[in-house]
């Protein structure tokens, strides 16, 4: 399947600041895609180029496989910031200013305000409006003409747990519509619950990319003790399902693969003589995964 955009050596520098550094990948079709990083990765920095707000210094993209700029702009609803929208007027009126600002259709806002679930505050004005809520009417500003692709930048920045929750549900249900959805974050949370693909950015650097079950597993890692280290380690070694072996003093800490019990690993070393004297199974978390990444 061709992919919605796909992304070659982009690189970015604002003086002697690199904020992108030949950055590739490709967004599936139908996909929830994270873009992921700490703070000042070049996020927003991808997102304004992609969006042709920003210019690249070098590198490439093509959205849908090549199409014109004007008619794929007009495939894509965009949240790159904070709409300026009137405090003193209504949702439904703040949405025919966005139509117009964006040449959309006017008569598509009541479709939007339904997505969003706003239909019953549309006439209230924006200023009676929790964050969450302006958050949602934004994301229905973008959402007017129904594009075939959604691109956000940190939707659910300073978003109470409601407030993200409400924001994680909408895109869930804006993908099984089939929208594609492209998302910056530095919450590792977030790309973890709503995406179903992600892109780890550093320093703008990409650190890795693929789909979320694939690049983010985390690892548990299994702690033996036991008898000689000199005998203990190639013996585990030879064992079968054990990708990895790291040794902190007495102790070596096993990285497996899935199917691999501490049981196993048990009657393996007593099948060969020796006897252990700890042997722990410790849950490593995603967490833990991503800082070790984006700290290495
Ligand atoms: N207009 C600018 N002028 C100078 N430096 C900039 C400018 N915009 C971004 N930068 C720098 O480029 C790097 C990438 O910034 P960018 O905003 O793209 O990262 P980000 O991952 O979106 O970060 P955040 O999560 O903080 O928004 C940072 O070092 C930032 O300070």
């Amino acid at each position: 399947m061709q992919p919605i955009i796909s992304i070659k050596n982009i690189s970015k520098s604002y003086g002697p600041i690199k904020a992108l550094n030949n950055v590739s990948f490709d967004v599936p079709e139908g996909s929830v895609f994270g873009v992921l990083g700490p703070n000042g990765s070049g996020k927003t920095t991808l997102l304004a180029i992609i969006m042709d707000v920003l210019q690249a210094d070098g590198g490439s993209y093509r959205w849908f496989g090549g199409m014109a700029p004007d008619a794929a702009r007009r495939q894509i609803g965009c949240l790159l910031e904070t709409p300026n929208f009137y405090h003193y007027m209504s949702a439904y009126d703040n949405l025919a200013v966005s139509a117009a600002l964006k040449q959309r259709g006017i008569d598509d806002r009541l479709r939007v305000l339904g997505i969003v679930g706003l239909t019953e505050r549309k006439d209230s004005k924006f200023q009676s409006y929790s964050l969450g809520m302006k958050q949602r009417l934004a994301i229905g500003a973008a959402l007017l003409d129904n594009p075939k692709v959604l691109v956000l930048d940190e939707p659910t920045n300073g978003l109470d747990p409601n407030g993200i929750a409400e924001i994680r549900e909408l895109i869930r249900n804006l993908s099984k519509q089939g929208i594609t959805i492209i998302i910056a974050s530095h919450l590792l949370d977030e790309i973890e619950k709503v995406c179903t693909h992600v892109a780890i950015l550093k320093r703008g650097n990409l650190l890795l990319t693929g789909p979320v079950n694939e690049v983010l597993i985390s690892e548990d890692q299994i702690e033996v003790m036991g008898g000689d280290l000199h005998t203990l380690e190639p013996t585990l070694k030879a064992m079968p399902g054990v990708t990895r072996i790291n040794k902190i003093d007495q102790v070596l800490q096993l990285t497996c693969s899935e199917n691999v019990t501490t049981k196993q690993i048990n009657e393996y070393c007593i099948s060969k003589g020796i006897v252990l004297s700890h042997l722990c199974l410790r849950k490593k978390s995603l967490e833990t995964k991503f800082m070790e990444l984006t700290n290495k």
